[in-house]
């Protein structure tokens, strides 16, 4: 299995001068006979938007429940600011936010009543750096609640429904942000919405989030970083453009020429697409330089990881 590594990106050795947030080194899990994780690194630096990306089964929510201290690993270290997550206290609980990939619960209870509530146990861990909870009528507008606010919980619809597990997820303003699958059912307005609300989190607030997704879509747009989980390690860590490259340099070039169409692969495509205007001119039509997507990079990378 050959993991693929950006040396400038993240070499995976945490700098000391550098803030690792999440840092994890051989973690292991094993369910029965079956070792789900098998040696898992990787480092999250402050402020950084990771996706973890993989197939069904990968042990992408092992993971994230393991770093947010819901189960308890087989093996290896892992730290989450600076604390290892069996051991975590309420203050660094509170230095958390989590949205699960499926939670119901609390059916009865209005909605604006609901983040209140869970805003209030937020209160007593605010700081300097950070006044705790995030005002209600503040949360419930960034996730696009605020017309539902006097609804019951079991009457929303289950994209709102997915809107409200975020807003819990935030209410305490937190410093790292686990998201499994925040967007599961979300319409494309709301997923949009969404997209916004990450990038204002890290942007305005330097939230650390680990997200998973289906959507590669979503990872290439939201994270500066994509991890791929598959056969129990990470296979692949870098931004989609690098690992794009290192999985094929080549772009495809398409064109026709007097009503013919033509492909061509080429790791140097404005050079062919010059000399390709140098020898039709005018002739050249329906031309489309198209490079690797995200998509593309990560069905070859699971791919080689499975063959
Ligand atoms: N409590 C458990 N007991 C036994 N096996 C489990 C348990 N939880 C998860 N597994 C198994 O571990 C593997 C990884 O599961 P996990 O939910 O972490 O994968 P995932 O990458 O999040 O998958 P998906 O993309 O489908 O959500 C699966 O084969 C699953 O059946």
């Amino acid at each position: 299995m050959k993991v693929m590594r950006e040396l400038d990106e993240g070499s995976g050795l945490a700098d000391p001068a550098d803030s690792a947030v999440i840092e994890v080194r051989d973690l292991r899990m094993r369910y029965g006979p079956v070792e789900v994780l098998q040696g898992v690194d990787f480092t999250v630096r402050a402020g950084e938007v990771i996706a973890l990306l993989g197939p069904n089964g990968a042990g992408k929510t092992t993971t994230i429940e393991i770093l947010e201290g819901f189960r308890v690993r087989s093996g290896g270290e892992a730290r989450v600011l600076g604390t290892d997550p069996a051991h975590g206290d309420e203050r660094w609980r509170a230095r958390l936010g989590v949205v699960l990939q499926s939670w119901r619960d609390h059916g009865r209870w209005r909605v604006r009543h609901l983040l209140d509530h869970f805003g209030r146990y937020y209160a007593p861990y605010s700081d300097e750096a950070r006044t705790r909870p995030l005002p209600t009528d503040e949360l419930m507008a960034a996730v696009g609640l605020t017309e539902h606010a006097d609804k019951r919980v079991a009457r929303l619809s289950g994209g709102q429904r997915r809107r409200l597990d975020v807003a819990i997820g935030i209410v305490g303003r937190p410093d790292v942000l686990f998201l499994d699958e925040p967007t599961a059912g979300f319409d494309p307005q709301a997923r949009r919405d969404f997209h916004d609300l990450v990038h204002r989190l890290s942007d305005l607030d330097d939230t650390t989030i680990l997200l998973t997704t289906h959507d590669l879509d979503e990872a290439e747009k939201l994270a500066d970083r994509i991890l791929i989980l598959a056969g129990g390690k990470i296979v692949a860590d870098g931004s989609a453009d690098r690992l794009a490259r290192q999985v094929s340099r080549d772009a495809q070039v398409r064109w026709s020429v007097g009503g013919e169409h033509f492909v061509h692969a080429t790791d140097d495509a404005t050079g062919f697409v010059r000399d390709l205007f140098a020898q039709h001119g005018e002739e050249v039509g329906d031309l489309e330089v198209r490079r690797a997507t995200l998509e593309d990079t990560y069905m070859a990378i699971v791919r080689r990881d499975e063959g």
